[in-house]
């Protein structure tokens, strides 16, 4: 029978695929799971803003993960810790928004009485296509408002802007962003479709879809006969979005179905929009006729922000979080989270989950400075998942390339669990990238790999030595 342990577990895994590991560190992992009863699974938070923080922030996302362990009647219960009365008074720089005081008690703070599971419905299936039933899959939080402009995004953005002011009627047809993670290509490219939607209103039908969203789509569609209806679809969007096209690296068959999208989008006048962690040329196993089509209207890339753009953002990002952060603390942060954007999010919510978790009203730059201590360390080099897997095959001497196939030899599975443990712990890599360059396996087992050191790590002090003579190795070399 499912306890409610069991079924968190479950939620947990879910939802560690979904958001980033520091996101998932900051605000799930601390919580517990106290009951499951009637399809009621009841977690305990440590305090009423975090409670308040998971309804505004992660509300879809649970909703949904409820659904998938517990099925449609699943409900979602919280429950808030005691907060303290006596709360620090000190010279502290963070606020926390002032909202209501929480309850003196635990006490459940919502249900989902009103849940009825979410229809996830595969676009090129409505029949019919009209229009207005066109989900985009936009995130409305990606707007040019939130998108801070420096000399690191200035192109792109201007370009961007001249695009959702008259898409398909301007000199950047594809407009093709590139650059390296976490540095804002989503943003930029779904700040154009939710401006078109928002001042064009159904004039124009406005699709984002990531190429592997659109991959698989593709695939659905070939076995179930349905190819037709699924390039039909495509050919009557105005504006299509493509986010991180180069997945489509040596996938041949979905390149010639969008080859051909795209000669005909753009024949119609339609707009298309392309986001790529490289620049066209760069992008391996891709079709030439692809790469001249993508170079065809402008390719503009993101860069790393300069500290002037990194102080705005940070700003700006801890303004949207309705936090005052002190401007010693934003210059701290500046100074030390230089490589992407998405770090110096990270940052800004970890200090926000610390001073909820606390229970303090307000941080000070020593606080900061410890909270941060070990992004700031991981912040300086990234590490790859191919460098981890020739670390951990050198330790055991054996040759890196017998982690990606398919053997089941018993000392290749450990070095490949290993690997892919420390690929989660290192890399910001989601489940599934990591399971896809160790031999293209699913990100369950990723999962079971995952859990299998966790579990040899409490019972085994072998391997526990061996872990962390490994760990420390990836330190040194990323210091
Ligand atoms: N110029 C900016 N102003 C404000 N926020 C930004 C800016 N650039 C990036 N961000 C924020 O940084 C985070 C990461 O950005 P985004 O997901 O768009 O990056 P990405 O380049 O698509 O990364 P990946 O290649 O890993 O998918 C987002 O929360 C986004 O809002």
């Amino acid at each position: 029978m499912l306890t409610a342990e069991g079924a968190w577990k479950e939620c947990l895994e879910i939802i560690q695929d979904n958001i980033s590991y520091q996101k998932y560190k900051s605000w799930f992992e601390p919580i517990k799971p106290v009951k499951l009863a009637d399809d009621t699974l009841t977690i305990q938070v440590p305090s009423q803003f975090w409670y308040e923080w998971l309804e505004e922030h992660y509300y879809n996302m649970l909703r949904s993960t409820i659904a998938k362990v517990l099925g449609k009647n699943g409900k979602l219960e919280y429950s808030v810790l005691v907060e303290k009365s006596d709360r620090l008074e000190d010279n502290r720089s963070i606020r926390l928004p002032q909202r209501p005081m929480g309850p003196s008690k635990p006490q459940e703070m919502n249900t989902f009485t009103d849940y009825h599971p979410g229809k996830i419905e595969n676009p090129f299936v409505i029949p019919g296509i009209r229009k207005t039933n066109i989900d985009s899959n936009l995130n409305i939080s990606y707007v040019f408002d939130r998108f801070i402009e420096g000399d690191c995004n200035r192109l792109a953005r201007s370009a961007a802007m001249a695009i959702a002011e008259n898409p398909g009627n301007n000199s950047f047809n594809p407009l093709f962003v590139y650059g390296g993670t976490g540095l804002g290509k989503t943003h930029l490219v779904q700040s154009i479709g939710n401006k078109i939607k928002h001042d064009f209103g159904d004039e124009y039908s406005v699709l984002y879809v990531s190429s592997e969203t659109f991959t698989n789509e593709f695939v659905q569609a070939i076995r179930n006969n349905r190819a037709s209806e699924f390039t039909t679809f495509y050919r009557n969007i105005d504006v299509l979005i493509v986010d991180d096209i180069q997945f489509f690296s040596g996938k041949e068959k979905t390149q010639e179905e969008f080859f051909h999208i795209f000669n005909a989008l753009h024949q119609d006048g339609k707009q298309i929009i392309l986001s790529s962690d490289r620049a066209p040329k760069d992008i391996p196993d891709i079709e030439d006729r692809l790469i001249s089509r993508f170079s065809w209207g402008l390719s503009a890339d993101l860069q790393i922000p300069e500290y002037e753009t990194r102080y705005a953002i940070l700003e700006r990002k801890a303004n949207d979080n309705g936090i005052n952060i002190d401007s010693n603390i934003i210059e701290f942060i500046a100074h030390n989270f230089k490589s992407n954007v998405r770090d110096l999010e990270g940052a800004v919510i970890k200090l926000l989950a610390t001073a909820s978790l606390k229970h303090v009203d307000e941080i000070d730059l020593n606080m900061a400075k410890s909270v941060l201590k070990d992004m700031v360390k991981s912040s300086h080099t990234q590490v790859s998942i191919e460098s981890i897997q020739n670390y951990v095959c050198e330790y055991f001497g054996i040759d890196t390339n017998k982690v990606r196939e398919k053997t089941r030899k018993q000392e290749i599975v450990e070095a490949r669990q290993i690997a892919m443990y420390l690929s989660k712990k290192f890399t910001k890599s989601s489940l599934k990238t990591i399971g896809l360059q160790f031999g293209g396996r699913d990100h369950s087992t990723v999962i079971h790999a995952i859990s299998t050191v966790e579990e040899r790590l409490s019972t085994s002090p072998k391997h526990k030595r061996m872990l962390s003579e490994l760990e420390q190795k990836i330190e040194v070399a990323t210091l």
